[in-house]
């Protein structure tokens, strides 16, 4: 094999399609991996394999077949035991096998930051049944959040206004909780002027920091992110500290995306992902070398310049609404046809729609951010799926 790495990416969605794109472009054999086939990523990919990668007997045959020089989820629900087994036997994984235990549960990412590392975070507990929920209200107070503490992209999750909505709250979590642990976060709900999240890369000379992204999002999904964030600069240095703190606590090398909650002065540590975010997808039109790009150079311990921005973007959203296997694009023309700045799109490929799925973003760079994100929620808005069911 004539590749300067083998890389097993476990995951293949849409993050994963634009780092297999960014570490192809280096020379690297990617082995795409997700439990359905003709994920967005197998499409880029030199090879694909379907199997649940939280069975653990089928993740670790998978290691042992291609013998990957790293290992790089790009998902949460992953049998991460196995990733911490084979990583003591000497395989890579990326950015390290505890950066991957301790993210995929919320109970013990919130452990490592707001405990051992002392970082300001929301008012929590933990629960494991609806009185314990309730309990966990009546210390975080109302409004308060339930999430999953296994989950992503918001499954699971709502806001609590008052003890008569928790049951239902509590119902939703156990019924969209994934992995096999029964159990919640109660969070006290943040009434933050804005979020951010901070794209950090570990990499062999030190830490390197993207400007800071500013997002919104609708049912714990992200909808629209835009790139600079306006903020204060002692604002910023405080995240950036942080930032800094989890990620060299976690260890390893490559890109994180660590979550902010701002009000006011005050900075709130939220989480984060050891891996590209989907908030940072605006990188891609945003900087000379995009969150991918940052990650598979600092995971093949490549240089990593300080990552330059071309000019203030935005990120929108392209979402289905409906469960349908035979469907068509429209519109994209009429997206790239957007004028007042640089638009591009992305459509990821995804073989089935659902209900609220992500199948693609818009891209806009444009004199301010105001105008960037106007313009991509434009170009995202003329982009039409066609149901043919
Ligand atoms: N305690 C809170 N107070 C206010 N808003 C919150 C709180 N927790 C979550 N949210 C809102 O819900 C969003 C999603 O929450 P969170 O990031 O914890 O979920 P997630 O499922 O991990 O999402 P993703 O996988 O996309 O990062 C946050 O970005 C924020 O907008
Ligand atoms: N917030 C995490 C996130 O955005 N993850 C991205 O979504 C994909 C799953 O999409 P799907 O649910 O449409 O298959 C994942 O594979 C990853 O690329
Ligand atoms: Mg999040």
């Amino acid at each position: 094999m004539a590749a300067i790495a083998k890389i097993l990416l476990l995951g293949s969605g849409e993050l994963g399609r634009e780092f297999t794109i960014s570490a192809k472009r280096l020379g690297c054999h990617v082995v795409a991996c997700d439990s359905y086939a003709g994920a967005p990523a197998m499409q880029m990919a030199d090879e694909a394999e379907v199997f649940a990668m939280l069975d653990g007997d089928a993740l670790r045959a998978a290691i042992t077949r291609h013998a990957p020089d790293f290992i790089v989820p790009e998902v949460e629900a992953i049998r991460t035991e196995v990733l911490a087994e084979v990583e003591a036997e000497g395989h890579v994984v990326v950015p390290s096998a505890r950066a991957t235990q301790m993210t995929m549960n919320r109970d013990r990412i919130r452990e490592v930051a707001a405990v051992e590392l002392g970082l300001h975070t929301s008012r929590y507990r933990y629960a494991e049944s609806l009185a314990e929920a309730e309990a966990g209200a009546a210390h975080t107070g109302f409004p308060c959040v339930i999430k999953p503490v296994m989950s992503s992209s918001g499954k699971g999750q709502s806001t609590v206004r008052d003890a008569g909505e928790l049951a239902r709250a509590w119902d939703y979590a156990v019924a969209n909780m994934r992995g096999d642990r029964r159990r919640v976060i109660v969070e006290q709900f943040v009434d933050f002027d804005y979020e951010i999240t901070l794209l950090t890369v570990r990499t062999r000379d030190g830490i390197r920091f993207c400007p800071p992204i500013g997002h919104r999002q609708e049912r714990g999904d992200y909808q629209e992110s835009w790139q600079p964030a306006a903020m204060a600069a002692p604002v910023l240095a405080a995240a950036q500290d942080m930032a800094r703190k989890v990620v060299d606590n976690l260890g390893g090398f490559g890109l994180f995306g660590v979550e902010f909650f701002v009000k006011g002065e005050e900075v709130i540590f939220s989480e984060l992902s050891p891996r590209p975010h989907d908030t940072g997808m605006v990188t891609l039109i945003s900087q000379d070398l995009s969150e991918f790009d940052l990650h598979a150079r600092a995971i093949l311990g490549l240089p990593v310049p300080q990552p330059r921005l071309l000019g203030a973007s935005a990120s929108a959203v392209i979402l289905a609404d409906r469960d349908a296997t035979a469907f068509g694009y429209a519109g994209l023309a009429e997206a790239l046809a957007v004028a007042g700045g640089d638009i591009d799109v992305r459509l990821f490929g995804k073989p089935v729609t659902r209900p609220w799925r992500r199948m693609g973003v818009a891209l806009a760079r444009a004199g301010d951010t105001d105008a960037a994100r106007r313009l991509a929620a434009e170009a995202a808005s003329r982009v039409r799926i066609n149901y043919d069911n």
